[in-house]
């Protein structure tokens, strides 16, 4: 059977301007965008064009200035604080550069502590499993600073796969990896969406790492500036080194 795509994330006519003092800058331009659900979409484009801040208010971490976010038929404006934060809490998952662990807490707290934040009981199985399936079996009782940087980035993906959240939110997440870690991490990725169908929208500086998106958003002075599918690692650096940017910067 297809499935009839949709859009797990829509942003529409989307601005951000910060204030400082007198002076305004216009962050995101009226941006519209449609992330179809079951699939990867990576964000691409210069330092300060706007990727991070796209992100965050995609992911009702942010509000904007003006626009709308719908996710899976919520329309976050129509949220308060508390109704925002519970949504991001049971239908989000995070996943960031820095890892954003508990130190004083083991892997299995750590990532079954959305959950219990959350009122949820955690079932034991789906934690041994997911800890499993990311090579992390036999750490369940460790803390986060005694395991490499790959190791704690896929604790913060078994956190975020754990809630079975509809759309995931990377920002860099391979940024702080050697290769081989960050092979790793993006192939974990790449299976919960084409294994277990999830959403997921990334921003990255490697064209490495957006060739195993499904696409690929470039942005520049904060409008989207191009949209490539099947993205390959060639093209991609091409297209980034046309809009100024070193390519595969942090890496
Ligand atoms: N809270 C804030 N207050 C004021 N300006 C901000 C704030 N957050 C971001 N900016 C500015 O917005 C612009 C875009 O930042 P953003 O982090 O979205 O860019 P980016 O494309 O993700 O950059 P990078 O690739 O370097 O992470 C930058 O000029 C930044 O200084």
């Amino acid at each position: 059977m297809t499935r009839t795509p949709y859009s797990a994330v829509a942003v529409r006519d989307l601005v951000k301007t910060y204030r400082t003092g007198s002076a305004a800058q216009t962050v995101l331009d009226g941006v519209t965008l449609a992330f179809p659900g079951g699939t990867f979409t990576a964000v691409m484009g210069p330092s300060g064009s706007g990727k991070s801040t796209l992100l965050q208010c995609a992911a009702g971490l942010d509000r904007p200035t003006s626009g709308s976010v719908t996710i899976e038929g919520t329309e976050l404006s129509g949220l308060d604080e508390a109704a925002l934060t519970r949504f991001r809490r049971d239908r989000l998952g995070f996943v960031f550069q820095a890892y954003n662990l508990v130190p004083t807490l083991t892997v299995r707290q750590n990532v079954t502590l959305p959950a219990e934040l959350a009122g949820r009981r955690v079932d034991d199985t789906a934690v041994r499993d997911v800890l499993g399936r990311l090579g992390l079996a036999d750490h369940a009782d460790t803390k986060p600073a005694a395991m490499s940087g790959g190791q704690q980035q896929r604790v913060a993906i078994a956190r975020a796969l754990l809630s079975e959240p509809a759309v995931i939110f990377a920002d860099e997440p391979t940024g702080a990896l050697d290769s081989r870690s960050a092979a790793q991490v993006l192939k974990l990725l790449r299976d919960a969406v084409s294994g277990a169908g999830r959403t997921i929208v990334m921003v990255t500086h490697d064209p490495v790492a957006a060739s195993v998106a499904d696409a690929v958003v470039f942005f520049a002075d904060g409008r989207v500036v191009e949209t490539v599918i099947d993205p390959r690692v060639d093209a991609v650096a091409a297209r980034m080194a046309t809009l100024g940017a070193p390519v595969g910067a942090g890496r």
